[in-house]
Formats: structure tokens, sequence, C-alpha cells
């Protein structure tokens, strides 16, 4: 059985979010309807080798050609030499624009192959076929696409829509523990953003998601791209509403950057949880939201595994981390843009946050 979510909005084509278990041979017909010509899976090394002969076998069987192109796996693969690689592979291989991309793995994996996607002869088809819950909740859907430079994350990117997304549910059968912890990190995200019957679901029966139950994943990754497809529906280009999908992320990406992008020492995932917690804990401080939602917040992502605090995380300088934020896309005009709360799924977007303040609460939670 699977769960088909159709994301749609004024500016861009609508396509379907199919969530599920089994889907695999379900995939090949999907994609032989899309596939024009030829098709290029772009994949890690690792997923490649856990997965690609399932997934190529499986297109095969439905009439489709593909070919797999991979890259290492991790952060570092979101830059601007592995881009280049993806490109000048795609072009060696004589693609052209009737041609698919089908982008098999995590979030990185997405936000590269998307990024390789747009660029290609200004713009050729793609699929996702998220294998991480990170990626089945949260990167496949919504068509950002990036790579990260020295100065920040996700600097250099494009809207560029997929024209399918299959989530199939017993990919994740593969995933580490912690790879697990970090895709709930996000899924914890969209609870805290608007929905607190979610949130309350996820801190309770639904935990047992976290560790890997197929069926509390499924309900997770369905009410994840519901809650996420209806604002990227609204505000495609992230002009109003979407940047709630960032909450967790000015403070998260500026720490993912000043530890080098280095997801030995913090996932995405990760940095997300602690930036949750620390944007709680900031709009508590400043009388905005209730300090028991805030520590609410921190046990439930405490008790899932993830980091809330900062100095268990690293040693940081106030003063970098809040220039980083600044730098962030969502800033404008020297200030500072956070995604704050009023309470558990009251999330709001805050354009007049001032630096010194950040800089003096990051003191408070260990910083110099
Ligand atoms: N575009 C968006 O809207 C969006 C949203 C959220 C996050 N992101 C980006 O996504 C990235 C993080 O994605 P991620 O957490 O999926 O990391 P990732 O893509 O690096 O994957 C994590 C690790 O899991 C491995 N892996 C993937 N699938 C597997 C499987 N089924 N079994 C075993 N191992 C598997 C990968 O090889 C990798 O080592 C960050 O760069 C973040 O900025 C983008
Ligand atoms: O889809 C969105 O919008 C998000 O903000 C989702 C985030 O989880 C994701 O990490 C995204 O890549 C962050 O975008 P950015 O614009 O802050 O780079
Ligand atoms: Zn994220």
């Amino acid at each position: 059985m699977s769960t088909v979510i159709t994301v749609s909005g004024g500016g861009f084509r609508a396509y379907d979010v199919v969530i599920g278990r089994g889907l695999l041979p379900d995939l090949g017909r999907r994609i032989a309807a899309l596939a024009q010509g030829r098709t290029v899976i772009i994949t890690d090394e690792t997923v490649a080798a856990l997965h690609g002969p399932a997934v190529l076998a499986a297109l095969e069987a439905a009439g489709v050609r593909a070919r797999l192109l991979t890259v290492p796996p991790g952060e570092a693969s979101k830059s601007f030499a592995e881009l280049e690689r993806v490109i000048d592979r795609l072009l060696a291989f004589g693609l052209d624009r009737r041609d698919l991309i089908v982008a098999l793995g995590g979030g990185v994996v997405g936000d590269l192959a998307g990024l390789a996607a747009a660029l290609f002869m200004r713009g050729i088809d793609f699929v996702q076929v998220p294998t991480t819950l990170l990626a089945q909740v949260d990167s496949s859907v919504g068509g950002k696409t990036a790579i990260d430079t020295p100065r920040g994350k996700n600097l250099v990117g494009a809207f560029h829509q997929p024209r399918l997304v299959v989530a199939d549910i017993d990919l994740l059968a593969t995933l580490p523990p912690r790879q697990l912890r970090s895709g709930w990190a996000e899924v914890l995200k969209h609870g805290l953003i608007c929905d607190p019957a979610f949130f309350d679901w996820l801190a309770g029966e639904g935990a047992v998601g976290a560790g890997g139950d197929p069926a509390a994943l499924t309900r997770a990754v369905v009410r994840s791209i519901e809650i996420k497809s209806a604002i990227v529906g609204e505000d495609e280009k992230e002009v109003g509403r979407r940047a709630l999908l960032n909450l967790g992320h000015t403070f998260g990406h500026a720490i993912e950057a000043e530890l080098g992008f280095d997801e030995t020492k913090l996932t995405h995932g990760e940095a997300v949880a602690l930036g949750c917690a620390l944007a709680f804990r900031f709009a508590a401080t400043n009388g905005l939201c209730s300090g028991e939602d805030a520590v609410r917040v921190e046990a439930v992502m405490a008790a899932a595994g993830l980091p809330t605090r900062l100095d268990a995380v690293g040693a940081f300088s106030a003063e970098a981390l809040v220039t980083r934020m600044a730098g962030d896309k969502k800033a404008e005009g020297g200030g500072l843009t956070l995604i704050l709360a009023r309470g558990i799924g009251e999330a709001f977007v805050d354009k007049a946050v001032h630096r010194a303040a950040v800089a003096a609460f990051l003191k408070t939670e260990g910083a110099s």
C-alpha cells in the first residue's frame, strides 16, 4: 500500500510524492512513464553498493536503459568540484535535454544531482528516490538544490522541482542508527513548526520511528510531506511562509560551517536539532514562548539521541557564529532573520533580530 501526495503550486508543474513499502517494482513503471531517452542514476558509493543493483534491475525490468554515476558519500560532495565532475560525466555520456536524471541517495546526492539537473543544458528533468530518512521527510521535496562553499551552507543553488519522488520506506532498513536519528530531527521540526498533535505523537507512541520501526516511519514521512508540500505549494521561492521550514537552520547552518561541514562531528540533522533547541531557548529568553516549551523541546530531542547543547558539540565564538548567521540567505539589510516560536507548533519568522542579542544569548550557551 502506498500514499500519494501531490505537490502543487502556482509556479511549478505539479508532481507526486509516493510513500510506502516495497515500491521498487513500481519505480520502474513510474520512471518508464517519464523517461523519453536515457536515464542516469546519480548516487553515492555507499548507496550504489547497497541498493544500486536492485534499482537498476527494477528499471531494466520496465524497459528503462539506465547507468550509474557515483560520487563519494558525504557533505564534501556538495562542492563546485564535484558538481563540475558530475556535469562533465553527463556531457561525456552524450545526454541531451530529453534525458532523465534519477537522484538515488540522501540529501547530499539529492541536492547535488538536483543542481546538476537544473544546470545541465539549462535544465533537464529529474526524479528523487530518497534513501535516508532525512531525504524522505524533507530534502527530496520542494525543489531546493544546492552546493556549499567554505563561506557557508547551500550558498549556490537553484529552485528546480523534481518530476516525481518515490520514498520507499524499505530502503531505510540499511540506514545506520545515527542517520535515522538525524532524519528524525527534521521530522520533529515539522511538528514544532505547525502541528503540536504530531509533535506529541512523535514524542510518545511514535518515538519508535527514530529506532527504525517501519509503521511509525511511514506515518512520520507521510505527515512530514503533507506539512512540507502544503508550505512549498504556497511559497515555492521562500518569499514568505516557506522560511518556517528553516526552523533551527540559522543557528544550525552557522554551527555546521564553523565545524567545516564535518559530519563526523555533527550531521545536518543533528545541527537542526541543536538549532531548534537554541531557537526555542532564545524565544523563551526573550519572553516570546514559555520556558516549559523550551525545556520540552530539549527533552524530546535528547530522548531521540540528538544534541541540544552548544558546549557539548564544540567550542565556538559567539561573534563568529553571529557573522555566519548574518550571511544566511534569509538575512536582510545587515540584521538577522530567525525562525522563532510562540510555542510548540507556533513558529514564526522574525526579520529584525538584533545581532547583539543573539551574541549575548550564545555566550549564555557557552560560546566565548
Ligand atoms: N534540499 C532540501 O530541501 C534539504 C532539506 C534538508 C537537508 N538538505 C541537505 O541534505 C544533506 C543531508 O542529507 P542526509 O542526512 O541524507 O545525508 P547524506 O546524503 O550524506 O547521507 C548520510 C549517509 O548515509 C548514507 N546512506 C544513504 N542512504 C543509505 C541507506 N539507505 N543505507 C545506508 N546508508 C545510506 C550515505 O552514503 C551517507 O554516508 C545536507 O547537505 C542538507 O543541507 C537539503
Ligand atoms: O525546504 C526548505 O525550505 C527548507 O528550509 C528545508 C531545510 O530542512 C533544508 O535543510 C534546506 O536545504 C535549507 O535551505 P536553506 O535555504 O536554508 O539553504
Ligand atoms: Zn534541513
